[in-house]
């Protein structure tokens, strides 16, 4: 299995230098060079197995033979045997045509475990074969942080920087990146929000001295090997509900676009999925683009669902390659665009390729309590502000098939926002006893490059040469 880059420009690659890469030289994202087909009796024959077990079958179909069987199969047992539910990721249907996939069962509660416990895993196994050291950067709204300094705190071959952004994330987010106390990680909170965050990072991997200085690498989806672990369960969802023989539709609260990117390489794979809907809060930059073409910065708004407030929605750019029937150079100049003047209109032939599979919608405030008061009225379910995002957008959606929409965090993570909206304080699951009493450890830095790159060199470089002392 090859990997191509969505700007054309960067060397191809095989899956092992796609994982410690992060993103591609030329400042694109990979993407694998043909989409790997599941037959219908492939598909079918996951009915019956567990979800560890369907997650081999499709990671094997990425890393093409780079690692073998024996060894992913002990990752694959591994990482998911940090999900207490037998099922990893169960679905609870909600009303007639509804289904909610809860994905928050993992470490630290929310769907980034899913990913991340494979991840740290896969760099491990990949960096120990090399004898190599890597320094993984981060930025966070605040789940994918707590993730991987869960899913890395283990590691002895990384130096985890994770950059989130200050006052934007719920106290339960920020404890889980600043009380862990593995000598390896570093929580660094920027004066900024998370798009700033993100680009200080895509700034580090563009600035090709210090990506080699300090070995960098990175956890977020821009990272090809995140999307592959998210694939999983979009087809365990479609198996339980009757796919390959029956169409399903998925409804997914979206910041970044990694997770219904996932769920659009399932399809590409031969999983018939009906209508991938993109639900937002009110940073709905990717609902308006689906509704006039035009992709326009509007500025970012804090809401009860921290993790989607984004607006450079890292992703969108894989899509951007696949409706652009795979050509670079269209991305290279609708990326210019949004760089250059925070926007970008997109030809009327790739805006129908995406309409032909997507729908969007966006969701208030109101909305979304609405949703977690009816929701837990109606069935005592209580969802997070970010799955109520979800579902509000979901029971919009016309069409028959069964309607699955992502449940990606515990409620538990956001209690002022679910007491707000219901009267109800979720509970901490046992696994958190003592977090919110732990000491913070964490350090605070301007939105400035240079900043950050002086304080993760200073302590990059000395773990790198005490790694090749070693
Ligand atoms: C709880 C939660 N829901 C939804 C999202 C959005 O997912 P994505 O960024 O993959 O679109 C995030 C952050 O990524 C999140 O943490
Ligand atoms: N919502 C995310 C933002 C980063 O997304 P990623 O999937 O690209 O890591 C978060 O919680 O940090």
């Amino acid at each position: 299995m090859r990997y191509v880059s969505s700007r054309g420009a960067a060397p191809v690659l095989g899956f092992a230098d796609v994982l410690l890469a992060g993103l591609a030289a030329d400042g694109g994202l990979y993407l694998p060079a043909e989409w790997p087909r599941l037959s219908e009796s492939e598909i079918r024959a996951f009915r019956t197995m567990p979800y560890p077990a369907v997650a081999l079958a499709i990671f094997e179909r990425f890393t093409g033979g780079e690692i073998d069987r024996a060894t992913l199969q002990r990752m694959v047992d591994e990482a998911y045997a940090t999900f207490p539910h037998p099922a990893v990721a169960p679905l609870v249907q909600v009303g007639p045509r509804d289904y909610v996939l809860e994905l928050f069962h993992g470490p630290t509660l929310a769907f980034k475990d899913v990913a991340m416990q494979m991840l740290s895993r896969l760099m491990d196994h990949v960096l120990a074969e090399r004898g190599a050291r890597a320094t993984i950067v981060g930025a966070t709204s605040g789940d994918t942080g707590g993730a991987a300094i869960a899913a890395f705190a283990a590691s002895t071959r990384t130096d985890v920087f994770i950059l989130f952004p200050h006052g934007r994330v719920s106290p339960v987010q920020q404890r889980q990146m600043t009380t862990h106390g593995a000598p390896n990680v570093h929580a660094v909170a920027i004066e900024g929000n998370f798009d700033d965050c993100q680009a200080l990072v895509k700034a580090m991997f563009n600035d090709q001295r210090f990506r080699r200085d300090t070995a960098l690498s990175g956890v977020n989806s821009i990272n090809w090997a995140r999307i592959m672990a998210q694939i999983t369960y979009y087809f365990t969802a479609a198996v339980s509900l009757g796919s390959p023989d029956r169409a399903v539709s998925f409804t997914v609260p979206t910041g970044n676009f990694g997770d219904i990117f996932a769920g659009y390489a399932a399809k590409r794979m031969g999983l018939p999925v009906d209508r991938l809907v993109i639900a937002t809060n009110q940073n709905d930059i990717l609902a308006r683009t689906l509704a006039s073409g035009r992709h326009e910065k509007a500025g970012v708004h804090a809401t009860t669902s921290p993790s989607m407030d984004i607006e450079i929605s890292s992703n969108f750019e894989r899509l951007l390659f696949e409706a652009a029937g795979r050509d670079p150079e269209t991305v290279r100049r609708l990326m210019a665009g949004l760089q250059q003047s925070g926007a970008f209109t997109l030809p009327a032939p790739m805006l129908e390729t995406i309409r032909a599979e997507f729908d969007a919608g966006a969701t208030s405030e109101a909305e979304a309590a609405a949703t977690i008061r009816e929701v837990v009225e109606a069935t005592g379910l209580l969802l997070d502000p970010h799955t109520a995002v979800g579902l509000s957008v979901a029971r919009r959606q016309g069409g028959d098939a069964p309607m699955v929409t992502l449940g990606t965090a515990h409620p538990a993570k956001f209690p002022a926002a679910v007491e707000a909206a219901s009267g109800r304080v979720p509970a901490l699951p046992a696994s958190h006893d003592g977090l919110m009493e732990r000491a913070e450890v964490f350090d605070r830095l301007p939105n400035d490059l240079n900043a950050v790159q002086t304080y993760i060199t200073e302590r990059a470089k000395a773990a790198l040469a005490k790694g090749q002392a070693a």
